[in-house]
Formats: C-alpha cells, structure tokens, sequence
C-alpha cells in the first residue's frame, strides 16, 4: 500500500528545485515589511492578502512582458544588505519547509545596486541569507541545500561581468549561470562572450529559452551557447508531430535534447500565466515526460504564481494522474542535472530521494 498522493503527503516527499527566483519569492508580508522600513512607497497593497493576489493576478497576462513588470515591487525593496538578507534566508525556510531537499534559486545581482550595493556585496548578502537560513531551517526539522544561480539580465550588457562573478564565487555556493529576461527580440548569442567564457571556465550555465520564443531561441542557446539546461524549453514541442494514432515524431532539434538528455526546467503554473502553455491539463509536461524528455518540475516564481514545489507537483498528480513513481521520477532528473559535483548528487540521490519515495510508496 502506498501513501494517498495529498498536498500533504506530497509537502512531506524530498523535492529539488533547479529553477526559482529569489525575487519572485518573497512572503508578502515581508514584502510589506521591507516597503516601510526602507522607504518604498509604490507598492499595491499593503495588506498582505490581496497583496499576494495583485501578484497572482498581475501575473496571469499571458505575455511574459508584463509578467516581468510585477518584479519592479520586490526588487525594489531588495537593495540593501539586511533585506536582501533576510528576503534569501525565508527563501530557504520556506522551500525547507515545502520538502525542498536541494535548491538552485537564482537572482540577478545588477537589479541590486540601485542604492550602492557592489555586485560582490549583492551576491555576499544572498548567501549569507541562504546559509542563516538553512541553519533556521535544521533548527524546525528540515534539512535543505540552498545554492546559487547568478542572472544576467538579457536586454542589459552586464552578462560577461556577471559570468566572471559567477566563476569567482564558485567555491561559495554559487552553482552557476543564467539569464533572463524578455525573450523575444533579445537572442542568447547577444551573450555568446559570457558563455564562451564560462565554457572554457568548465563553468554551468542554463538559459531561459523556449517559453516566449520559440525553436530558433532552443537552438541558439544550445547550438551556439552550448546551455547545460533549458529555462522552460516548453515550445521544443513546436517540433514534435503527432501522428492520428498517437506516435510522436520528433524533428532533429527534439531529438537531440531528447538524446543529449537536456535537462528543461518547466514550471507549469508560470508557463500558463505567461501564455507558454494552454492550461496545466495541456502543459507539453505531459507529452514530454511520455517521451522521456528529461523533465524537471519547478515553481520559477512562487509569489507571482501563487505557488510552491508541493502545489505544482499536487496539480500534475491532478491533470495527469500520476502516482509516487512518477514524482520520484521528475525529482532524479533534477538531482541529476543540478550544478553539483557528481558523488554529491548521487550522495542525497541515494542517502534521501530514494528512501523518501520508497517510504511513501510502501506507507
Ligand atoms: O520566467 C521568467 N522568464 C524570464 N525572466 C524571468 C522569469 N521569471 C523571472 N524573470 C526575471 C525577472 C527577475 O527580476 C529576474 C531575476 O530573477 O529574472
Ligand atoms: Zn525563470
């Protein structure tokens, strides 16, 4: 007998997080808090419901511009040591909490400087959150690793300067690269330096690609880029056919992610709000992880969306029916493709993910 598949019981599973944005993270009434303190008077609400449902809402545009426009708030007021500080060590609380075992979260330290913090200094204060947090955290009973994904912005000319960031931080938990941002009209290659760099640096890096623009935006960011991993990837179903009968035929820009095990870090509730995908029902998560794609689950931004790892992964078992197996399955492929050394993924592959889900299934 296997443990029924609840909120509840799914909130008690090992999770792992790749793709989720440190200011697309924020408690609401942090949110609020932080506005007071540091003199941010723009905000919506100061009430931290329907603050929390302006975001939802806001978000639910079905264009990834104007999704992006609701980060002016929270980075906002994330611009000095002690919020950003605090906004990182919730972030690693909350997720711990949520069942999140290991954690990628990124941020984009030039959206941090307005009043005078280095990029060091941005990156510095994050993981001091991160690691004040992890300890609250293990204080409340869940173990977490939290670390770090540097951003560059896509419509910026900071990306080479964050890269070299990135590769200096290595050491401090910093697990690699990224970048955001508007997609359409702002291609990868725009960025071909940054990611030469961190290639010949034998440095990791994902990109956002595929969630407002389609194939040619997949193709450059692993063709010319050379992405370890793809930020959404969702419109790589642009080039899969189905045949009346069901079989799938794949073009060669698929079937090379397929067989390269491109790991696609889908978020399904922030793939609808930006109109990537239809509705969670016709998420390509599904088609994709039917043809074995390496498919990861993820929130991408928990205050817009409303969301938490145990939320997205309650509402797949509800569209799609699927059982502990299959949760199991989406949390090796990301342990597997995390920024971490090899023996350390397959440490809490084997000392916590298996025996989580083997304990589920058997409950
Ligand atoms: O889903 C996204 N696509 C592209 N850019 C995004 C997404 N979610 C957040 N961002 C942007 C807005 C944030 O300010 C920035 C760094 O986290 O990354
Ligand atoms: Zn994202």
């Amino acid at each position: 007998m296997a443990a029924e598949l609840t909120a509840d019981t799914i909130r008690t599973a090992p999770k792992v997080l790749l793709h989720d944005h440190l200011d697309g993270g924020l408690r609401p009434v942090t949110l609020i808090e932080l506005a007071e303190q540091t003199g941010y008077d723009a905000l919506p609400s100061t009430e931290p419901e329907a603050l929390g449902r302006w975001f939802a809402e806001s978000a639910y545009s079905g264009s990834l511009e104007r999704y992006l426009e609701t980060f002016t708030h929270t980075v906002g007021v994330m611009q000095d040591r002690d919020s950003i500080i605090r906004v990182a060590s919730e972030c690693a609380q909350d997720l711990a909490a949520d069942g999140v075992v290991y954690a990628e979260v990124r941020f984009a330290p030039e959206l941090h400087v307005q009043k005078g913090l280095s990029l060091s200094e941005v990156v510095q204060s994050v993981l001091d959150g991160f690691a004040a947090g992890t300890v609250a955290a293990a204080q409340a009973g869940h173990r977490i690793r939290i670390r770090a994904l540097l951003t560059a912005m896509r419509h910026a000319a900071r990306s080479r300067e964050i890269a070299e960031l990135a590769v200096a931080f290595r050491d401090q938990e910093v697990a690699g690269f990224d970048i955001a941002g508007a997609e359409a009209g702002f291609p990868p290659t725009r960025h071909l330096d940054a990611f030469e760099y961190l290639r010949r640096e034998n440095a990791h890096f994902t990109i956002h690609a595929g969630e407002a623009f389609g194939l040619p935006s997949i193709w450059e960011a692993l063709q010319w880029c050379g992405a370890d991993r793809l930020g959404h990837g969702v419109r790589i179903v642009d080039d899969i056919s189905l045949a009346f009968d069901g079989t799938a035929r794949l073009g060669r820009l698929a079937e090379y992610v397929r067989d390269k095990r491109i790991p696609l870090e889908m978020a399904p509730t922030s793939n609808v709000q930006t109109g990537a995908a239809e509705s969670i029902a016709k998420h390509p998560i599904g088609i994709l992880k039917d043809l074995r794609f390496r498919v990861t689950v993820n929130t991408d931004n928990r205050l817009m969306s409303g969301c938490s790892m145990t939320s997205e992964m309650t509402g797949l078992v509800e569209a799609f029916g699927y059982g502990w197996g299959d949760l199991e399955w989406f949390t090796l492929n990301a342990m597997k493709s995390a920024f971490l050394p090899f023996d350390e993924r397959l440490k809490i592959i084997d000392d916590v993910i298996k025996p989580g889900y083997a304990a589920l299934k058997s409950a």
